[in-house]
């Protein structure tokens, strides 16, 4: 879609405020670095490179034997290579399954959801384990999509210090990705959660990337009505409602725990 799609003069610049960002967060809270949990996806090795460039970055390559897949471990490790980066593999599929083993009531099969939450829910454990050992900040990976749409685990690879791609659409993380030369196999996999085996971004959510973007960027950026956004976009009625009703669903993502005000009780004291 016109707009969505960046001019390289605009993806330069946009690097450059991110970089400029973590430099920022690091510097402020008197950090010797960062750390980031490496999937061997996109999101995270975008991040990893831009920080990489401009910070100390220790990277956590952290499988789950049951669903984390070879390709995407040995992809993350590559990565880091490349990039000159420090990592290490802690395997947690043990420490996932004392969480189960505590809660047996309902299975998996009936309550997929919450069993594959506390994968992302272990890994920001492990990962704010080694950055507070450390004295470094965490990475988030989020993307603007991915936000938007809930598309994440509140307080799994949503409990970060700081997102540095979080006001970029996932087709603009590709884009980007691309301009700073991550490995095409990163770049090419279908985007994953990577929760349980088969999982695909695109499958769970009923719609492709270019269509949640494009949906999200006329209604968010361009102010578009709904009924624009169909003609603007070609997208169905249906995803178009599905779009919007995440958005909705998942505000209390992306804000703070709301406080209960008693100011009505203080005041009349
Ligand atoms: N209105 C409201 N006000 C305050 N809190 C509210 C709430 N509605 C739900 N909640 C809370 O939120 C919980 C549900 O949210 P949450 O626990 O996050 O769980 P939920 O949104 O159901 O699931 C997470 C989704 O993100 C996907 N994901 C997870 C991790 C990584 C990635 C990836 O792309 O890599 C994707 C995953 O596949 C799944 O579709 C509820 O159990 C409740 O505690
Ligand atoms: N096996 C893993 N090891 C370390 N971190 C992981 C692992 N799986 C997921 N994560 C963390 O969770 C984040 C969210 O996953 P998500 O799938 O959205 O991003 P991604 O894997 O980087 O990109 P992609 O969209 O290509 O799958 C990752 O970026 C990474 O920080
Ligand atoms: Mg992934």
């Amino acid at each position: 879609m016109k707009g969505l799609e960046l001019p390289v003069e605009s993806l330069v610049q946009c690097e450059n405020l991110i970089m400029d960002s973590i430099v920022k967060i690091v510097e402020l809270s008197n950090s010797s670095g960062a750390t980031i949990a490496l999937s061997g996806g996109i999101d995270s090795a975008l991040v990893a490179t831009l920080a990489s460039r401009v910070v100390d970055v220790y990277g956590l390559l952290l499988p789950d034997s049951a669903s984390t897949t070879p390709e995407d471990m040995r992809d993350a490790e590559l990565l880091a290579k490349e990039l000159g980066i420090d990592c290490e593999v802690i395997e947690i599929g043990d420490l996932v399954q004392a969480v189960y083993d505590r809660r047996p009531r309902i299975g998996p099969a009936e309550c997929r959801l919450a069993y594959a939450n506390v994968k992302p829910r272990m890994r920001m454990i492990v990962n704010y384990f080694a950055a507070n050992l450390d004295g470094r900040v965490v990475l988030g990976t989020g993307n603007k999509t991915e936000l938007l749409m809930g598309y994440f685990t509140k307080y799994g690879d949503g409990g970060v210090d700081i997102l540095p791609i979080g006001d970029l659409y996932k087709t603009q993380v590709r884009q980007m990705a691309k301009h700073l030369e991550v490995p095409a196999a990163i770049i090419e996999k279908p985007p994953s959660a990577g929760l349980w085996a088969g999982q695909t971004d695109e499958a769970e959510m009923g719609a492709t990337y270019e269509e949640i973007d494009s949906i999200l960027y006329a209604v968010f950026d361009l102010g578009m009505s709904l009924e624009d956004v169909e003609n603007a976009t070609g997208a169905s009625d249906a995803t178009i409602k599905m779009v919007m009703e995440r958005v909705k669903n998942s505000e209390h993502k992306r804000s703070m725990p709301p406080v209960v005000g008693l100011s009505e009780v203080f005041s009349r004291q």
